[in-house]
């Protein structure tokens, strides 16, 4: 029966961060100003979505561990980045994993409803607030839309008047039942970097599955993905558009003891697919011009 009450949003401190509790029709969402962050998402009457830290810290100026963290104007390491991302960085000792947005305040442009369903936008100028050792004028911008499904929405414009490259990724925490017993669909024969590796190129056969720390970045992918889970029955769709490479990543053992709010036996339940702009898919932006990328992410039962 349709609850007349919904949709819903809430504005609320959790700790040092301001958040807001979004509640649909089709299920809840929290969210954080700071990177613009989804934090958890649960369609009702389902196990959560995106997967957040039961070790989560929500303090200003560290990522909450889960989630969706923005990773911009770079993914990762920078010096694994290509040298046009590379040049963009003007020095400083300032040189963080996955860029310099995921630990910002962000602007609430604002919060709308569209019948049953929720969005809502945030910006970060960085002509009006400059990021350390990256002095580009770019306006980035995160709309979240809920739905029947969760989308996102990441736009960069180049307000400069030189070219931006810039490397990006939406690195989504999924939660699965047991990662030793979910595959990944949608991959097969793609080619992909094999980061634990030295960083060698392989080819991926068949569906993605999990026996140890798994870090790669995969090339030229599909539009479509999916996580099949069976001990959960259901499967969890990830639609990319503008995007044509993604990293899939779970720490597994020994790594989790290495990272920062995450418990240790915290890698059985996660499974993080970043849809992407990396490597060779990396962004170059001509002045005044916009690129998106858009990941929509559904569920269905198997
Ligand atoms: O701890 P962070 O900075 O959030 O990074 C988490 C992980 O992010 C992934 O994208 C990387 O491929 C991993 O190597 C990394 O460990």
């Amino acid at each position: 029966m349709y609850d007349e009450t919904l949709p819903t949003v809430e504005q609320l401190e959790v700790d040092e961060l301001v958040c807001w509790r979004v509640h649909t029709r089709h299920g809840e969402l929290l969210m954080t100003q700071q990177g613009a962050q989804v934090l958890s998402y649960q369609p009702h009457g389902e196990e959560p979505v995106i997967w957040l830290s039961g070790q989560a810290a929500y303090q200003k100026g560290k990522a909450v561990r889960g989630g969706v963290p923005v990773c911009w104007p770079w993914f990762g390491d920078l010096r694994r980045n290509p040298a046009e991302i590379q040049g963009m960085h003007q020095g400083g000792p300032i040189c963080p994993a996955h860029g310099l947005v995921r630990e910002r305040d962000w602007t609430l442009l604002g919060i709308d409803s569209e019948g049953p369903a929720v969005r809502l936008d945030f910006a970060l100028d960085t002509a009006s607030e400059p990021l350390p050792g990256w002095p580009h004028a770019a306006e980035l911008k995160l709309s979240i839309l809920m739905d029947e499904q969760l989308r996102l929405t990441l736009s960069t414009r180049n307000t400069g008047d030189r070219p931006l490259a810039i490397s990006q990724a939406l690195h989504s925490y999924f939660a699965v039942s047991d990662i030793q017993g979910v595959e990944v669909e949608g991959l097969d024969d793609c080619r992909y970097i094999e980061t634990l590796e030295d960083w060698q190129e392989r080819k991926q056969k068949g569906p993605v599955s999990f026996r140890g720390e798994t870090d790669r970045i995969y090339l030229e992918t599909p539009r479509r993905m999916a996580i099949v889970d069976r001990a959960w029955k259901r499967r969890i769709l990830l639609e990319a558009d503008g995007s044509a490479s993604a990293v899939v990543w779970n720490p597994w053992i020994d790594k989790s003891r290495r990272l920062s709010q995450f418990a240790e036996d915290a890698w059985k339940g996660m499974l993080c697919i970043e849809t992407a702009r990396v490597m060779d898919d990396f962004l170059v932006l001509r002045p005044g011009e916009e690129q998106r990328m858009v990941l929509n992410i559904s569920s269905t039962p198997l």
